[in-house]
């Protein structure tokens, strides 16, 4: 089992309006990177400074090209920031990247994690021996994550005959084999059907309430965001632009809106709600439609005045909360949550069978690439 007290973190200073205390395992203070020069330059991430508490799950939430991959290989040393720095269990990775690496591991999108000729159980014993760790003292642990995580009858088969999801599963239980403290894991429920994406949610809760894991998930995925996370980073154009608790960035979305089904919504009357109030959506009905109109609490009174006045009879008005989805678009103002295309799932992943090296995260790394 991998293990280390670690260092307080930075004790004292403030960071994203909450306290600081010595429970954070992952502090990111001004990080700055810039691709290219000139006028084509890039700047990925551009001032970023976050806090992740020991034991939380923070997700990591952007649309394509706000620099979440970017942030997160600087966190791990895969790309060197020009700016900035990094501690990871109290300890700057600058000045001792062994020991700040050490009890961390990742996953990044596309990375192969796994020897496809080994077996699932071989897999998970060969990524712990290489984290330093004796693989028999944590064949409890190994077990366990089979189960939990559906591999248990499959654990002597050779990775390379079982199905991409299955192989994502494995991947991730290489990365939880060892027993590291903090955990980066991009994308992964990518690939994963419901079933398995449910079942991996609830193991990463279960090792951060009952195992202290720290994990930093990106994900493009909100309901998993909502489902798993403590915290929501949501960056833009590399920069943060919340940082907050998932209910409090649910509160703090000022809009929300009211759904008015009525038989006596025809186009015109549709028209004439959407010259006074922001309608944002419309659903003809049979007889009549069922549209949706953001308001906040003094405009809910207005919009009823005003079906009132043109005798609009309600057959059915419904709040509608906001969602994560909600939060993004109006904090980014970019519609489907970011995902585009979802371009390079774990696809990327199948594709890379011909070769059997895999490539990880911190510790098997051999310095940065950049
Ligand atoms: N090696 C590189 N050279 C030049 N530009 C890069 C490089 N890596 C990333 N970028 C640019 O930096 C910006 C941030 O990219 P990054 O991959 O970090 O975003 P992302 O939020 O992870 O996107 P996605 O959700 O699509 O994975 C983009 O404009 C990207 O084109």
């Amino acid at each position: 089992m991998t293990v280390g007290t670690g260092e307080a973190a930075a004790s004292g200073a403030e960071g994203n309006g909450r306290a600081v205390g010595d429970g954070d395992a992952v502090v990111v203070d001004g990080l700055r990177k810039r691709f290219g020069s000139g006028p084509d330059a890039v700047t990925a991430v551009d001032g970023v400074s976050l806090r992740v508490e020991r034991g939380s799950v923070v997700g990591l939430l952007g649309p394509n090209g706000a620099g979440k991959t970017t942030l997160i290989k600087c966190v791990l040393g895969m790309v060197l920031p020009d700016e900035g720095s990094v501690e990871l269990l109290g300890t700057d990775v600058a000045s001792d990247p062994r020991a700040a690496y050490g009890r961390v591991d990742a996953m990044l999108e596309g990375a192969r994690n796994d020897y496809w000729r080994l077996t699932v159980r071989e897999n998970l014993r060969y990524f712990t021996t290489i984290g330093g760790v004796d693989p028999d003292s944590v064949a409890d642990r190994h077990d366990r994550l089979l189960r939990r995580l559906g591999l248990a009858d499959r654990a002597d088969t050779p990775v390379r005959e079982l199905s991409r999801g299955m192989k994502q599963k494995v991947s991730l239980a290489s990365v939880l084999a060892g027993g590291a403290e903090v955990v980066f894991l991009d994308e992964p429920t990518l690939g994963l059907d419901v079933e398995s994406s449910r079942t991996l949610q609830r193991e990463l809760r279960r090792l951060a309430e009952e195992e202290d894991l720290t994990v930093v998930l990106s994900s493009h995925d909100m309901d998993v965001i909502e489902t798993v996370c403590d915290r929501v980073v949501i960056v833009s154009d590399g920069r943060v632009v919340a940082d907050d608790t998932v209910d409090r960035l649910l509160r703090t979305d000022a809009v929300s809106a009211v759904r008015v089904t009525s038989p006596d919504l025809d186009a015109d009357l549709v028209d004439a709600v959407g010259d006074r109030f922001e309608v944002t959506d419309v659903d003809p009905l049979d007889e009549g439609a069922r549209i949706e109109v953001a308001v906040d609490g003094a405009g809910l009174y207005d919009l009823f005045a005003f079906l009132r006045s043109r005798e609009v009879r309600l057959h059915g008005v419904r709040t509608v909360e906001p969602d994560l989805e909600d939060v993004f678009v109006s904090l980014t103002g970019i519609e489907d949550g970011g995902g585009g295309d979802g371009g390079s799932d774990s696809a990327g992943h199948e594709s890379d069978s011909a070769g059997d090296e895999p490539d990880r995260g911190p510790r098997t790394r051999r310095g940065a690439d950049r």
